[in-house]
């Protein structure tokens, strides 16, 4: 359960005076997520969604996501706007932490999406990648490939409390990625975090695509490869599905392109997410607050993934 931060009644209530929402009528902590702290409001008029931005992400960062929000709703993609109070503002402060509320969107998070739920998924982030070639704000990748060692040396021989073998296994990870890694190629900005529990689908349709705080302007394929590793494995990382893999890049190709050299590329790109996410995971792991209400994410679910694209080569992206 993602809540670090307790909001009372009493300010939700000051919150919602000062947008035209109308009145409270419930609340209730998010379990899902585990960067923010997330609240299901209800009011007599409409439901909404109040966010409070936690520990990765820097408030100086909101004017970005923010206007990243509004620039693809303008474009009629579905992703939730925040909502502008009386005075214009859309960041306001919440019991101690910048907050905003945002539009609610319908559909639920897969847990094991099928082909077709990953094919409507890569073309979303096609249309999203084209939605964006008009799109001026820039922000640097703060989890990118230059942050990745710096990260594993500061999770240091604690990575060894997690599992004896990791410490050795993203040291030889980083070995093989990184001398590898694509100094140049078609950079835009991308959502850098398309797990599926940051889409919501009806049926076999993208509803709603949130959780854009970790935008960021990288290498466009980067996008697709951390979409790819998020949606063809089961939770534990260790059974790859090729068909919906298969099918996420089908829907991409159909909505953007994807030509055979930028395939040739994916598995490095994929192994590079799988260093991304596991690095990020051990260091929660071993840094979150006891008192937090968060699950943690297994870190090794994505050694796993990272071991699987490290000995297949090319031959997912085929
Ligand atoms: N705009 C929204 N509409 C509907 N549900 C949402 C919306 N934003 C967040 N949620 C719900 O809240 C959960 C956590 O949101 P998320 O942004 O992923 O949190 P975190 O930033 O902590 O990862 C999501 O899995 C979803 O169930
Ligand atoms: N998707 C990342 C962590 C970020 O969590 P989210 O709830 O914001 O998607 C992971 O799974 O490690």
């Amino acid at each position: 359960m993602a809540v670090y931060t307790h909001v009372s009644a009493e300010a939700l209530g000051q919150l919602l005076a000062r947008y035209d929402v109308g009145d409270l009528v419930s609340s209730k902590g998010i379990a899902e997520g585990v960067e923010n702290s997330n609240y299901l409001v209800d009011t007599d008029r409409a439901r909404f969604i109040l966010t409070l931005y936690e520990k990765r992400v820097d408030a100086g960062d909101l004017p970005f996501f923010l206007a990243l929000l509004d620039h693809l709703a303008d474009r009629r993609l579905p992703v939730p706007r925040a909502l502008r109070a009386r005075d214009g503002t859309q960041v306001q402060q919440v019991a101690g932490r910048p907050a905003c509320l945002i539009e609610y969107l319908p559909g639920v998070s897969l847990s094991h999406p099928t082909p077709a739920q990953a094919r409507s998924a890569g073309l979303a982030l096609g249309q999203m990648h084209k939605a964006v070639a008009d799109f001026a704000p820039t922000r640097p990748n703060t989890l990118g490939a230059d942050s990745w060692a710096p990260l594993f040396t500061r999770c240091g021989r604690d990575l060894d409390a997690i599992d004896p073998a990791l410490h050795d296994m993203l040291a030889e990870g980083l070995d093989a990625t990184l001398p590898a890694w694509p100094t140049d190629g078609d950079r835009c900005t991308i959502h850098a975090d398309l797990f599926p529990d940051n889409v919501l689908m009806l049926g076999d349709a993208v509803a709603g695509v949130i959780d854009f705080y970790f935008a960021c302007t990288d290498l466009r394929l980067y996008d697709l490869a951390v979409t790819h590793t998020s949606w063809s494995f089961d939770a534990t990382g260790t059974t790859c599905d090729l068909a919906v893999g298969s099918a996420l890049l089908e829907g991409y190709a159909a909505s953007y392109g994807l030509s055979p050299a930028e395939r040739q590329l994916l598995p490095i790109l994929c192994m590079g997410a799988c260093l991304r996410f596991a690095l990020t995971r051990a260091w929660d792991w071993l840094n979150t607050p006891a008192n937090a209400l968060v699950t943690r994410k297994d870190p090794l679910a994505y050694t796993r993934r990272l071991a699987f694209y490290r000995a297949a080569g090319a031959a997912p992206f085929a």
